[in-house]
């Protein structure tokens, strides 16, 4: 496939973030908020991520709409719980979403798929960090509950399809020190779900991360020219050790 395009609803603090890396692994990215076109472009696009980071007014019904022209063509979406377990709001959103429709993978930090999966402590605000006991199980049990692919990202990060479960680690916490790299992830798991089943374009994706940070942090001199290396050597691994990084 020549350049999926990946149609992303997301926020308004992570959106440059995200087109760029998908650029620089392949895709083409567009954006847009507005329900009017949601159907339209959901219904030929190869992938539809949902980052729910900054809600709009008419949040559940552009969700909705762009949704449900995904599920009727068979569009992988990719949904980001950001802020999860935080705001009642955007709580009852993501509920709403996930009971109406099956998504090919579901992902958050530890703190909101603990959330999700009913640890009893909630995130504060987006981005947080705070570790979840037991978080390789409810990771589990959430993906046997949605029957999809379900990934928390951390120190370690935990997958599973609710028949396999990975753990991930390695890389480097420099990743943490701006923002917006969750939400990059999210964009980089919708584009590979473009081309191979989510397990394993979700792994791919959290690995590709991984390594790609262990390199940037090698001589990265601060957390922002990281973030610069770290582009670069996403693009690198990306196009050269696909494989590998599989
Ligand atoms: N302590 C850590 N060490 C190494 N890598 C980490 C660490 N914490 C997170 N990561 C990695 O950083 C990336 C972003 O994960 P994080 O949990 O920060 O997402 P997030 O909270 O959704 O981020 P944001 O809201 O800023 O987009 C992932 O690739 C994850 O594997
Ligand atoms: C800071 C922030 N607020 C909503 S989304 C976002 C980007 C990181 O998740």
């Amino acid at each position: 496939m020549a350049r999926p395009l990946v149609y992303q609803i997301t926020n308004g603090v992570s959106a440059q973030l995200q087109a760029d890396c998908v650029a620089l692994l392949g895709g083409a990215s567009i954006m847009s908020r507005q329900i009017a076109e949601a159907g339209e472009i959901a219904s030929s696009c190869d992938a539809l991520l949902i980052n729910i980071g900054t809600p709009p007014d008419d949040a559940l019904a552009l969700y909705r709409a762009a949704a449900s022209a995904a599920a009727k063509n068979n569009v992988p979406i990719v949904i980001d719980l950001v802020g999860y377990g935080f705001s009642k709001y955007r709580t009852d959103i993501a509920d709403t979403l996930l009971a109406e429709f099956r998504f090919s993978v579901i992902k958050g930090n530890e703190a909101e798929i603990g959330a999700l999966g009913g640890s009893g402590a909630a995130p504060r605000g987006v981005s947080c960090d705070t570790a979840v006991n037991g978080a390789a199980r409810l990771v589990e049990a959430c993906a046997e509950k949605y029957g999809c692919t379900v990934y928390s990202t951390g120190e370690t990060d935990n997958i599973s399809d609710g028949r396999d479960s990975f753990v991930i680690d390695g890389g480097s916490p420099l990743l943490r020190g701006t923002s917006g790299i969750g939400c990059a992830l999210g964009s980089v798991t919708a584009l590979y779900c473009a081309g191979e089943g989510p397990l394993e374009a979700a792994r791919r994706a959290l690995r590709l991360f991984r390594r790609a940070s262990a390199e940037a942090a090698a001589d990265a001199e601060g957390p922002y020219s990281f973030r610069i290396k770290f582009m670069d050597m996403l693009a690198e691994y990306g196009s050269i050790l696909l494989d590998e990084v599989k």
